[in-house]
């Protein structure tokens, strides 16, 4: 059946999400700040609402949207990858909490955009506790060329797609310092560890870390110049300086902010996060990408599990 879909947001992301969504037949319009069309137009007649803004604009729209009569059955499916720099919260949480009668449905998975673009195949995950929500937006996207899976742990799906990328900031260094096919395999596993750790703690199910919003969206951008967040990592690795990347920076790189935000979790709950920590004071130029390399090196020796 045709949906009335809106997208807020017309970065990178939101722009692929509604070229899938218009190839499914589906009634699609994209808003932004620029757009000429307002927000209380474009939601009239909405049944789905999908948020691909940066983690920085969520909160605005969301108080945009709050002002607005909508409809009951709408659906808000959040596609962002990021944490609330304030409360550490993640999108799906502002959501929800802005609209507790509405379902809430998160959208993530290894994507890059730009092969979205172009047509290549890909695979994501949908998550909500509302089922019958997830199906829905299943249907919405999924073609010959964009597998879409449900799941029922939305917390886990967006912490996967969110922590992981800190770990493609430390896999573009890992690259950038040209440190090997074994010293990558062993970033990123630990990597995945360390996602594991906080996101247990934080609520989110084991497994989930395991599936395509968690390993496989760390695979796709721990590994592509594509991603941002790799870039980052790459170009500080290179020698430049944070400011001087991000002045060229195409698009959003998360990782930064989401850094940050883990570092003050980790510290108020006593959670080991050994690669965020690098990747933090790398970030604030504190260590070089050697030493950042060297400290996790000379870490103490220990069993593989059971830290
Ligand atoms: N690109 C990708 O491959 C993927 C990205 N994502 C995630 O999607 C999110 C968006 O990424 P992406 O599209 O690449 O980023 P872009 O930088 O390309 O776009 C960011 C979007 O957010 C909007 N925005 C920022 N602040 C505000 C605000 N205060 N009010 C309204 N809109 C705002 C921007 O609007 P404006 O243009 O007006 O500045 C723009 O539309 C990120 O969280 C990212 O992690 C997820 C999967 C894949
Ligand atoms: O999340 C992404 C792909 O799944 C996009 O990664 P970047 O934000 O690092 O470009």
């Amino acid at each position: 059946m045709t949906k009335s879909v809106v997208i807020l947001g017309a970065g990178a992301w939101g722009s692929a999400l509604a070229t899938l969504a218009k190839a499914n037949d589906h009634k699609v319009h994209i808003w932004s700040r620029r757009s000429s069309r307002t927000l209380e137009k474009l939601v009239e007649d909405a049944d789905i609402i999908v948020s691909a803004v940066s983690m920085k604009g969520v909160r605005d729209v969301v108080s945009q949207l709050q002002g607005l009569p909508l409809s009951p059955e709408i659906i808000f499916v959040t596609a962002t990858k990021g944490l609330d720099p304030q409360t550490t919260c993640t999108p799906s949480q502002i959501w929800q909490e802005a609209f507790p009668n509405h379902p809430v449905v998160v959208l993530s998975g290894p994507n890059l955009s730009q092969e979205i673009q172009q047509e290549l195949p890909a695979a994501t995950v949908v998550a909500s506790n509302v089922t019958s929500a997830a199906e829905v937006v299943q249907l919405v996207f999924s073609s010959n060329r964009f597998r879409v899976y449900t799941n029922a742990d939305p917390l886990g799906v967006e912490l996967g797609g969110t922590l992981k990328n800190v770990m493609a900031i430390a896999a573009g260094v890992c690259d950038g310092l040209q440190l090997g096919t074994n010293a990558k395999a062993a970033l990123l596993t630990r990597g995945l560890t360390e996602m594991v750790r906080i996101g247990v703690h934080w609520g989110a199910k084991q497994e989930t870390f395991y599936g395509l919003s968690g390993l496989g969206d760390l695979l796709a951008t721990g590994n592509s110049p594509l991603s941002r967040n790799y870039q980052v990592g790459y170009q500080l690795a290179c020698g430049k300086s944070l400011t001087e990347i991000l002045t060229h920076l195409q698009g959003t790189a998360e990782g930064i902010n989401t850094t940050k935000v883990l570092m003050l979790r980790s510290k108020q709950q006593n959670i080991s996060m050994p690669i965020t920590e690098q990747v933090y004071r790398l970030l604030q130029a504190e260590v070089t990408p050697r030493q950042a390399l060297l400290e996790l090196m000379l870490r103490d020796i220990k069993p593989e599990y059971n830290e």
